[in-house]
C-alpha cells in the first residue's frame, strides 16, 4: 500500500447496497472506562492499537485505548513514540507491543535495543513500495481475523502532507482489499457482514470512512466537541444528513464543488446517507489540551 498502489473500484451490488445501515460508535474506545455515560468497548470486537510515528500528545487517552486493546503494534518510528511516553523501564515494561514492523529506518537504536531486550518481535520489511502503516496493517491481517476487528491508528495526520494523504488512502485501500490470506473479494461492512474498521486518531480528531447507505454515528457530547467534516475524497458523492447545524439534503458534494467542512454537531446521533464512500472527521473534546499529568505515567503504576 505505497505510492504505487491503486484503489480497486467498489461497485458490486453486494458491496454497496443502498439500504445498508452502518452504526458507528467512535466514543467507546475514547471514553474513560470509569464513565457510565458511554458504553464500554464491545467485547465482540477485537480492538487493535496501531501506533504511527507521531508524537503521543495525549498519553492518558492512548493508555486507555492500550488497556482496551487486544493487539498493539508499532509501525517503525511509532515505537520511539511509545518508548518516549514513559519515564523509566519499570513502567515501560508494562506496555510492550506485540511487534514493531517497518523498514526500520526511523527506529532509534536505543529503542530497538530496549524492545529487543524485552523480546518484542522486531520485523524488518525493506520494501519501498509500501509504507510502514501499510506493513503494520498487513501484519495485523496475517495474524488476526479481520472480522469484527477495530483498528485505532494513532498519528497519521498533522505532520507531512503526503503521509496525511496516505492515511486517508489507507482507509479506502483497506476497505477494498480483502484479507490476502482469504483471497476473497471485499466484503461490505454492514451489520450482517461485519469486517474490520479503521479509526485514525489524531490530537484533535477521530477520522474514518463512511459507507454507501445510511450511517448512524453516535457522538456523545461528553466525548466529542462540535466541529466535524464530511469529505468526498474518493469521488463525488450525494449526501443527506441529520443532526448537524448545516445539514445536507441530497447534496452533490465533490472536491472543486461543495465539501462540508467546519460543520457542527447538534445532536448526539448523526445520520449521514451517502451513495459513495466518504471520509467523516469529528473533533474530540479536550483535544487541544495536552496531557496535564505526565507525572502519573512516570510512576511505577499508571493512574488511568
Ligand atoms: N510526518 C508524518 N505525518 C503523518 N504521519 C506520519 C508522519 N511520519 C510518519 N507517519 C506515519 O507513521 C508511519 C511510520 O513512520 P516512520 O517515520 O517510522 O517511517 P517513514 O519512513 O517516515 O514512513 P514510511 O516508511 O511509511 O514512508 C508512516 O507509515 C506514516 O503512516
Ligand atoms: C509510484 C511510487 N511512488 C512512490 C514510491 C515510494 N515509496 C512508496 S512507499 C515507500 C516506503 C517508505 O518507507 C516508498 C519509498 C513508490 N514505491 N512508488
Amino acid at each position: 500500500m505505497g505510492g504505487g498502489s491503486s484503489i480497486p473500484q467498489p461497485g458490486t451490488s453486494s458491496e454497496t447496497s443502498p439500504t445498508a445501515i452502518t452504526r458507528w460508535e467512535p466514543a467507546v474506545f475514547l471514553a474513560d472506562p470509569e464513565s457510565s455515560a458511554v458504553p464500554k468497548c464491545p467485547s465482540r470486537s477485537t480492538l487493535a492499537l496501531l501506533i504511527l510515528n507521531q508524537e503521543i500528545t495525549h498519553r492518558r487517552r492512548i493508555l486507555t485505548i492500550w488497556r482496551n486493546s487486544h493487539i498493539r503494534v508499532c509501525a517503525d518510528g511509532g515505537a520511539n513514540r511509545l518508548y518516549n511516553i514513559f519515564g523509566n523501564d519499570t513502567i515501560r515494561a508494562q506496555f510492550l507491543p506485540d511487534c514493531i514492523i517497518g523498514d526500520l529506518d526511523s527506529l532509534l537504536p536505543h529503542v530497538r535495543t530496549y524492545y529487543a531486550s524485552q523480546n518484542v518481535p522486531i520485523i524488518r520489511d525493506p520494501s519501498q513500495d509500501s509504507t510502514d502503516f501499510g506493513k503494520a496493517l498487513n501484519w495485523i491481517d496475517s495474524h488476526h481475523d479481520r472480522r469484527n476487528m477495530t483498528i485505532i491508528a494513532w498519528g497519521g495526520f498533522g505532520g507531512r502532507v503526503d503521509q496525511s494523504f496516505h492515511s486517508i488512502h489507507a482507509l479506502y485501500y483497506d476497505r477494498y482489499t480483502s484479507n490476502p490470506a482469504e483471497k476473497a473479494p471485499p466484503k461490505p461492512l454492514s451489520e450482517s457482514a461485519p469486517s474490520r474498521r479503521i479509526y485514525i486518531l489524531s490530537s484533535l480528531n477521530v477520522t474514518f470512512l463512511l459507507y454507501p447507505g445510511m450511517n448512524t454515528i453516535s457522538t456523545p457530547h461528553d466525548v466529542f466537541w462540535k466541529t466535524c467534516g464530511i469529505i468526498p475524497c474518493g469521488e463525488p458523492a450525494k449526501i443527506t444528513t441529520s443532526g448537524l447545524e448545516w445539514n445536507l439534503d441530497n447534496a452533490d458534494t465533490s472536491f472543486g464543488g461543495m465539501v462540508s467542512t467546519s460543520n457542527h454537531l447538534k445532536e448526539e446521533v448523526i445520520k449521514i446517507s451517502t451513495d459513495k464512500d466518504i471520509v467523516f472527521t469529528v473533533e474530540i473534546r479536550g483535544g487541544e489540551k495536552e496531557d496535564e499529568d505526565l507525572v502519573s505515567v512516570n510512576e511505577d503504576r499508571v493512574a488511568m
